[in-house]
């Protein structure tokens, strides 16, 4: 199953599956090497790659793993996206800086779980038609890297912590990045930071004999 088509369910650590593979086990890997990435010379950068598909309704504070909705990927997308704003908040002072790029639709294994390998490539001559009017056609992982490698280039102080990075490619086959701002609330980003530090705690806690 792919991770946008797959029925959530929870994971081997009680955790909503999406939630975790998207979300909270990067969480955990950002959090684990903060001493590390805070406090150098020159600044630290996150990309988290979530998706045009993030979505403030999908979202809740009360459920922010999704186990009651239907909507798991859209969700975990808009907590990466809280999550991205609430990190520049508390650590660009101290050097780390986290954007989030969305990289177009790409075929990659999650979309083969959409529909059958051979159908996307027989709709492939329409898809390329498609990108003349829909510039977030990137359809493959080169183009849909733009983002990423254009963020790299930039200085991160100088980028806006609400906006969201678009990979984008034109009806004749050019890259480039289309900057969009999000619909993020600063006051729910810090909520959800605390039940992700809350998390985190008890799941440290759990697993304290392996980490020493
Ligand atoms: N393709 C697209 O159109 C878009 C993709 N994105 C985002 O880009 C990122 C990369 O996706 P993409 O390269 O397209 O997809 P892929 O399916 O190629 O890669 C997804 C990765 O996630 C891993 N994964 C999937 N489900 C689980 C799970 N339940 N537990 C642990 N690991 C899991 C897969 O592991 P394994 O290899 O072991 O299966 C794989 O390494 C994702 O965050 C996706 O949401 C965003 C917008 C559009
Ligand atoms: C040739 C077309 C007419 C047939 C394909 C139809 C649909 C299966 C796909 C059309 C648009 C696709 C998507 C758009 C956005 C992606 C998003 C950014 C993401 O994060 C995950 C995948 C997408 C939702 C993707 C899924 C397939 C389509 C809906």
């Amino acid at each position: 199953e792919g991770i946008m088509t797959q029925t959530d369910r929870l994971n081997g650590d009680g955790f909503q599956e999406v939630f975790a593979t998207n979300l909270f086990g990067h969480f955990m890997l950002v959090r684990q090497l903060q001493s590390l990435l805070c406090g150098n010379e020159k600044p630290s950068r996150l990309i988290w790659t979530s998706s045009s598909n993030a979505r403030e309704s999908a979202f809740s504070l009360s459920d922010y793993q999704h186990a009651k909705g239907q909507e798991s990927y859209s969700s975990s997308k808009y907590a990466t996206d809280l999550t991205s704003v609430v990190l520049n908040r508390k650590f660009n002072g101290q050097g780390l800086y986290s954007s989030v790029v969305c990289p177009g639709l790409v075929m990659s294994n999650m979309t083969y779980r959409i529909l059958p390998v051979f159908l996307w490539k027989l709709l492939m001559p329409v898809m390329w038609l498609i990108r003349f009017f829909a510039k977030t056609y990137t359809l493959t992982p080169y183009n849909g890297a733009e983002a990423h490698v254009w963020l790299f280039k930039q200085k991160p102080e100088y980028l806006d912590s609400h906006v969201k990075y678009h990979s984008c490619t034109s009806g004749l086959g050019r890259c480039y990045v289309e900057p969009r701002k999000m619909d993020v609330d600063e006051d729910t980003a810090e909520k959800l930071y605390q039940k992700l530090l809350e998390l985190e705690e008890q799941t440290l806690e759990k697993y304290h004999d392996l980490l020493d």
